[in-house]
């Protein structure tokens, strides 16, 4: 069985002080330890959010470089492990378009991050463009057989798939709860075909884009939705009603 898993992907936004409001809001609600309930502000908080966040609050970056030394404005695996986090954001759609990675370099940041011992939020997803030329499934089996190359069996435990298609991020509009349930259970058949049954039957595979209380609970009832990764409603309270709506939902299928 999947686990649950619930992210809160922060993106370039926040201070201090509504970081500390936020993970004070989290601190009053009881988080089920059944669900990986993970946030990830921006590299600046990290720290911060390490201090303050309680378990079972987990906090993840947003990116990592895979090597360290001169590489003005990065941060590397060694140093986001030394403050003691285990996730990390990579692939993100921002990632690859507005930065321009590849593939390739995805790929062995994500293979060098899992060989340190971090876990692996990979996101993969289609453009509108895509999507309206039926490309979803090749653009995302694309992204997926990037890190099916050069990762082990063994190493893909170590990964949650965040299926988020980028015309539905930031954007207000969602993909239709079928439309999602349809790109989440390709990528899982994807890994059953390509790494193995046990690791599809395993893997979390989340949904991200516009996700909000109000339609988290037609996306819930998904079988091959086993979370969320959230970007805006993921900075106030709203998270926690995510939370209660997926955890509600998914008890009664
Ligand atoms: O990109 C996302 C999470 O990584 C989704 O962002 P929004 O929830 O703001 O659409």
């Amino acid at each position: 069985m999947p686990r649950l898993f619930l992210g809160g992907n922060h993106k370039c936004t926040g201070t201090i002080g509504s970081l500390k409001t936020l993970l004070a809001q989290f601190a009053e609600k009881s988080i089920p330890e059944d669900i990986d309930f993970v946030v990830a502000p921006s590299m600046m908080h990290l720290p911060l959010a390490v201090e303050e966040a309680k378990a079972p609050i987990q906090i993840s970056a947003q990116n990592c470089y895979f090597k360290k030394g001169a590489f003005t404005g990065e941060t590397n695996i060694e140093q986001i492990k030394d403050i003691g986090l285990e996730w990390v954001i990579l692939g993100h759609s921002e990632r690859r378009h507005v930065f321009g990675e590849s593939h390739e370099l995805i790929a062995t940041k994500t293979k060098t991050a899992i060989e340190a011992g971090l876990k692996v939020i990979y996101c993969v997803g289609e453009t509108l463009e895509e999507k309206e030329a039926g490309k979803t499934e090749e653009v995302c089996a694309g992204q997926l057989e990037a890190i099916g190359k050069v990762l082990t069996e063994e190493q893909w435990k170590s990964v949650v798939i965040a299926v988020e298609p980028v015309y539905a991020i930031g954007t207000g509009v969602a993909a239709t709860p079928e439309s999602a349930q349809s790109t989440n259970a390709f990528c899982r058949k994807w890994v059953s075909e390509h790494v193995s049954a046990a690791i599809a039957k395993d893997i979390s595979i989340a949904y991200g884009g516009s996700v909000k209380p109000s339609n988290a609970e037609e996306l819930s009832r998904q079988p091959d939705i086993d979370g969320f990764l959230v970007g805006g409603a993921s900075t106030s309270p709203a998270f926690l009603e995510i939370m209660e709506i997926l955890v509600k939902v998914k008890a009664t299928l």
